[in-house]
């Protein structure tokens, strides 16, 4: 378990990540979201022990991850930009993965030569963009981390590598409770994956939330009378209205059993419950909280 408490981080004397707190539980596939600039790269960095916080604590299981090597070995962060030794091969990297992360596997290792084909002899440098993320994910998958922290992972790889490396992904969090954490602009890309999602707006959180939960818990519901009630759905919690002629839409959240018991006591002429997409359930919930979701996620 991850616990992030009153953590700020400051550059200057501005605060660029400013959070209260959040707690992310073993086996949980997080996705951080949020527009250029919103924090989420300062944030991961700060989840991996690479930068220090202002003030605040962050600890896993209990044990403040900053400046802490046996805990470190357990943690593998893959940044946006590739930072490994450039002149090496995949097999000198391996090594020096093999020599940091006690638990580097090495059936994992052959595994995803076989999944990647890449020349273990060349080294990284000549490589493309997309084949060099690959290495990188080749090592941390290796390395069988109980923490894996990636700072928008999916750029640059086709959708064919991108399903392989999410198959992995998968496979580590149902057999061994894995944790990870992927930040993104982009919800449609990590939503398959992720079962949590956070979003931050400038440095702060404006949702922390379980998808399952989000999914069972908001509306659309498309509803017409011949008169409608004056009061209609006061007494829900409406995200939003909308309505032309006798056709009125609302996204509500609730229990899905009491919003239809009351659309019973109402006597419309019909009345229908559409599913929502994940992306339109962000944009009700944060119009709900006003933010306008464009200027938060792109
Ligand atoms: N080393 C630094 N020194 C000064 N300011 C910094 C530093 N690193 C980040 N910042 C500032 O902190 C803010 C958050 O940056 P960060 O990289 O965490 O955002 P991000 O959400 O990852 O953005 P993007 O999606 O564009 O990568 C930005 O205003 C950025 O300019």
């Amino acid at each position: 378990m991850i616990n992030v408490r009153q953590v700020q981080k400051k550059f200057e004397k501005e605060l660029v990540v400013n959070i209260d707190e959040v707690t992310i539980e073993q086996g949980t596939i997080y996705g951080l979201l949020g527009s250029n600039g919103a924090g989420k790269t300062t944030f991961l960095k700060m989840l991996s022990g690479i930068i220090k916080p202002t003030s605040g604590t962050i600890v896993f299981e209990d044990e403040p991850i900053y400046e802490n090597k046996r805990l470190k070995e357990r943690v593998i962060f893959i940044p946006d930009q590739p930072f490994f030794f450039q002149h090496y091969s995949i097999k000198q990297l391996a090594d020096f993965y093999r020599e940091q992360y006690p638990s580097f596997n090495e059936a994992r290792f052959n595994e995803c030569e076989r999944i990647f084909k890449l020349d273990t002899k060349k080294k990284v440098h000549t490589f493309s963009k997309g084949m060099q993320r690959q290495v990188s994910f080749w090592l941390a998958l290796s390395a069988m981390p109980d923490y894996l922290i990636l700072d928008e992972p999916f750029d640059g790889l086709d959708a064919v590598v991108r399903k392989k490396i999410k198959n992995l992904i998968v496979r580590d969090v149902a057999e061994r409770n894995m944790t990870v954490l992927i930040s993104s602009h982009n919800l449609r890309e990590v939503e398959d994956l992720c079962n949590y999602i956070g979003i931050i707006h400038r440095g702060k959180y404006v949702i922390h939330r379980d998808i399952d939960d989000l999914k069972t818990d908001v509306h659309k519901v498309q509803i017409a009378y011949k008169t409608a009630p004056d009061d209609l759905f006061d007494a829900f919690n409406v995200l939003h209205h909308e309505s032309r002629g006798s056709v009125h839409m609302f996204i509500i959240k609730g229990d899905l059993d009491i919003i239809e018991g009351y659309i019973h006591t109402t006597s419309p002429i019909l009345y229908d419950i559409l599913p929502l997409t994940l992306e339109e359930i962000f944009v009700y919930e944060m119009e709900g909280i006003g933010y306008a979701m464009d200027h938060v996620l792109v």
